[in-house]
């Protein structure tokens, strides 16, 4: 194995978090133990390009025992956690990746990765796939295919597809149900939170919190703030979701006048600009700002950056920018995943990632066992279902079974009233 990582000797404290994590993700212990029977990736070497903390090491532990030649880097310069990959390397993982990367570093190990000419690709965001595609595209002839993790990975591949230019068959891991109903609603809904108050150590009850974007991810922001006694405040650009905002019980208005009353914003839209230009100038003094969602670009540093006379660290990933008329704007963890990037971005809860690394794991496999053109596949629905009643059985509930006279009723149309 071998490794370009911070410390190999951060290994021991990785482990025991490791450890955890496994006592937390009982659906892919379960596919481990298969995986280690059936070997379904004997001689294969997957390459991934992920959040790299002990939950998804667990992943790479999980493809290792069905067989494969497992090489994992992290998706976000900011995310990775240094114990964690110390351990993954320990235990027979190839590991590269340390947190704090320049993001010259992050694409060297992009392409340490694929040194190793992955046969698949597991990827977030679908930098690795698009580095493929654009410079080395004689790995494409070995590989077999990828997995992506995240929507806007997602809505960039089908784009690729309709102009041409996608040269592999993608499972579109993120529009399973296991994953976004979960993931990214209870997961983003919980894990922002957690991360926000971790590293300002302030209330959210009683303030306002705007969230833009009512898709999966805005969807858990904004329960889990109500739930915490926030003032929520939704910003949509979709009608339908921005009614169902509304009915959901939460005001809805432009984001600049949002931005007037809010306390903290977060942004969750898979799209750039979403706080940008003139949107400074009606933000409140001592407004937290913090993105769930794209990268880096929801919230327009550069634009800030401008429109401010000082930026001062305050605490770890806390910047403070002071503004021409004395307003104090505040940045979170550089405007990157709050809930990943930085000191208490641990990323999602155990139990949830379990899901979506499941069907990660199941969805790497599929691509093994079928013959598949170029394109953006969705996964079975008797895959969520199988994930879903391994998850329900670890979690001790039960649920009926139709009878066969309701099967045949349910599959009926001539009975009427
Ligand atoms: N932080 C995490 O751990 C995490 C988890 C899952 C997904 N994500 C990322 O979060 C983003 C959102 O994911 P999702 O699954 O909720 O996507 P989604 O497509 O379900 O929802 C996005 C919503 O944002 C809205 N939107 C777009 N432009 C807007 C604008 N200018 N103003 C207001 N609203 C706007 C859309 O209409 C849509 O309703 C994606 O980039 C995704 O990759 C992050
Ligand atoms: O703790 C985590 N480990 C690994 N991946 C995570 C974690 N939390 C969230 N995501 C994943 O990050 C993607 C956005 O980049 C999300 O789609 C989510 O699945
Ligand atoms: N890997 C990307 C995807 C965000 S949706 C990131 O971490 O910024």
């Amino acid at each position: 194995m071998t490794y370009d990582i911070k410390d190999i000797n951060l290994a021991p404290e990785g482990e025991k978090k490791i450890k955890w994590v496994q006592r937390h993700m009982p659906v892919l212990e379960t596919i481990k133990k298969e995986f280690m029977e059936t070997k379904p990736f004997e001689g294969i070497t997957i390459g991934s390009c992920l959040h790299l903390e002990p939950k998804t090491i667990n992943l790479g532990l999980t493809l290792q025992a069905g067989g494969a030649e497992v090489v994992m880097t992290g998706c976000n310069p900011l995310s990775t956690q240094d114990d964690a990959t110390a351990a993954g390397a320990k235990l027979g993982l190839n590991m590269y990746g340390w947190t704090g990367e320049t993001n010259e570093e992050y694409y060297e190990q992009l392409n340490k990765v694929l040194d190793y000419e992955p046969d698949i690709v597991i990827d977030d965001g679908a930098d690795l796939i698009f580095l493929i595609h654009k410079e080395r595209p004689e790995l494409l002839e070995k590989l077999r295919g990828a997995c992506e993790e995240t929507t806007t990975g997602i809505h960039r591949l089908k784009s690729m597809f309709k102009d041409g230019e996608l040269k592999i068959p993608v499972m579109a891991v993120n529009d399973s149900y296991m994953k976004y109903l979960f993931d990214n609603r209870y997961g983003t809904g919980q894990s922002t939170f957690d991360s926000i108050m971790g590293t300002t150590n302030t209330v959210i009850a009683g303030q306002t919190v705007v969230v833009c974007g009512y898709g999966w991810c805005g969807r858990g922001i904004a329960m889990r703030g109500e739930g915490l006694g926030a003032n929520v405040i939704v910003t949509e650009v979709d009608p339908i979701r921005a009614l169902e905002a509304k009915m959901d019980g939460y005001r809805v208005m432009p984001v600049q006048n949002a931005l007037k009353e809010a306390d903290l914003v977060i942004t969750a839209t898979g799209n750039r600009d979403i706080i940008s230009g003139d949107d400074f100038k009606y933000i409140k003094d001592g407004c937290l700002l913090a993105n769930s969602g794209h990268f880096n670009v929801e919230i327009n540093e550069d634009d800030l950056a401008k429109q401010a006379i000082a930026r001062e660290n305050i605490k770890p990933d806390i910047e403070a920018f002071t503004m021409k008329d004395g307003r104090i704007v505040y940045l979170l963890a550089g405007g990157r995943l709050v809930n990943l990037a930085g000191q208490y971005g641990q990323g999602h809860p155990a139990e949830i990632m379990d899901l979506s690394f499941a069907m990660q794991a199941l969805s790497a496999k599929r691509l093994l066992t079928e013959d598949m053109k170029p394109g953006v596949y969705k996964t079975r629905d008797s895959t969520d279902e199988k994930i879903a009643r391994l998850k329900l059985k670890t979690m001790g509930v039960k649920i009926d079974n139709l009878t066969e006279e309701q099967e045949k009723y349910m599959n009926s149309w001539d009975v009427g009233t």
